[in-house]
């Protein structure tokens, strides 16, 4: 395969970004000759639900992708090693290497996520790969009921930061056995006993809306860490608003025939809504809550990450801006 010609890709007009950005069928050249590690069928079983993707995308933008990050953490691995000689430190197990995943609700988050901990698995480096969720750090609903927090399900003051923070930071210490809790979209909460239970991996996928949002100032002068303070790389998954919304409203409308019909099922009462009453509740939760959430604490994080992925109107990414080391 030809080498590719960097250069050419898109430099931002004013000369100034940090990013360098890679109009799709560029960054799909950078696969080079990186082997297709995962069949359609095993594309289709990470796929969400209205959430699409075809073996093309993996192909044009998750393979690279995987490649650059497998050359990441072999680097990282690399400093690490530099590091502990110049501590002249006993030997350590190296830590895991923390990737974080941001974006809208709706956006695709867990799709990507899911893909790319099924790619990186198979880079020989990098066999171990587990991923964790931030929405088992959101607080209790009936703690969020309590400080009247309820439609603000995913702003910063709905998770328990300092939990998330402590948990990457034992992560990062090399901790074993580290436990993270579980959210139910089910029963729409936090499940109460549950947790997943993180060993040290060599890489740890860490997927949010919020990963990229800075800590609230303290009063009193001492440092709180950022979560992405953490992370060794970060993707951050746009799209524009108005296609967020119909995914949105699309997935509801989906999941009336589906998990809505669980009896377990928070939204269990929406399952038999009439479509346009459905819409309704749909638009009204988007424009309550999601969006503006997205508007105020989401995008403005963008610009944080190592990694933007771009996608249009169909889910499919259009294209990937790589933040200059
Ligand atoms: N009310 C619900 N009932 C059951 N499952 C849901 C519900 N809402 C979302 N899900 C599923 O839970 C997963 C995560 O949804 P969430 O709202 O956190 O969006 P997200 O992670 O931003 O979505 P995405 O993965 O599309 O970015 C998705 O796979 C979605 O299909
Ligand atoms: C749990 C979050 C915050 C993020 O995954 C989201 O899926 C959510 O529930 N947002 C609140 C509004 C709504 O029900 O869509």
């Amino acid at each position: 395969m030809d080498q590719p010609n960097l250069m050419s890709a898109d430099e931002d007009d004013d000369g100034l970004s940090p990013y360098r950005t890679f109009p799709r069928d560029e960054w799909a050249r950078l696969r080079a000759d990186a082997p297709m590690t995962l069949t359609v069928d095993e594309v289709m079983r990470l796929q969400s639900l209205n959430d699409p993707i075809s073996i093309d995308e993996v192909a044009a933008i998750y393979l690279p992708l995987s490649r650059l990050l497998s050359l990441y953490v072999a680097a990282t691995q690399g400093l690490f090693k530099a590091t502990q000689r110049f501590l002249l430190a006993e030997h350590q197990e190296k830590v895991p290497y923390i990737i974080g995943v941001a974006g809208s609700v709706a956006v695709g988050k867990s799709t990507t996520a899911r893909v790319l901990k099924a790619l990186l698995a198979r880079w020989p480096n990098t066999p171990k790969v587990d991923l964790v969720t931030t929405d088992g750090f959101l607080l209790p609903n009936a703690e969020l009921t309590r400080l009247g927090l309820m439609e603000r399900k995913g702003f910063p003051e709905s998770y328990d930061t300092g939990k998330l923070l402590h948990f990457l930071a034992d992560i990062k210490a090399g901790k074993r056995n580290v436990k993270a809790p579980l959210y139910s979209h089910l029963v729409y909460d936090v499940v109460p006993g549950e947790e997943t239970m993180v060993d040290r991996p060599d890489i740890l996928i860490v997927e949010g809306l919020n990963v990229l949002q800075p800590a609230r100032m303290p009063k009193d002068g001492t440092a709180i860490p950022f979560v992405s303070d953490f992370f060794d790389f970060s993707v951050y998954i746009d799209a524009d608003e108005d296609d967020l919304h119909r995914w949105y409203v699309n997935r509801f409308l989906r999941l009336r025939h589906t998990a809505f019909r669980d009896p377990l099922s928070y939204f269990r009462r929406y399952a038999e809504l009439r479509e346009d009453e459905a819409i309704n509740i749909a638009d009204g939760l988007w424009n309550r809550i999601n969006l503006v959430n997205l508007q105020e604490n989401i995008v403005p994080t963008r610009q944080r990450a190592s990694l933007i992925l771009k996608k249009g109107p169909s889910h499919r990414i259009e294209t990937v801006a790589l933040r200059r080391l």
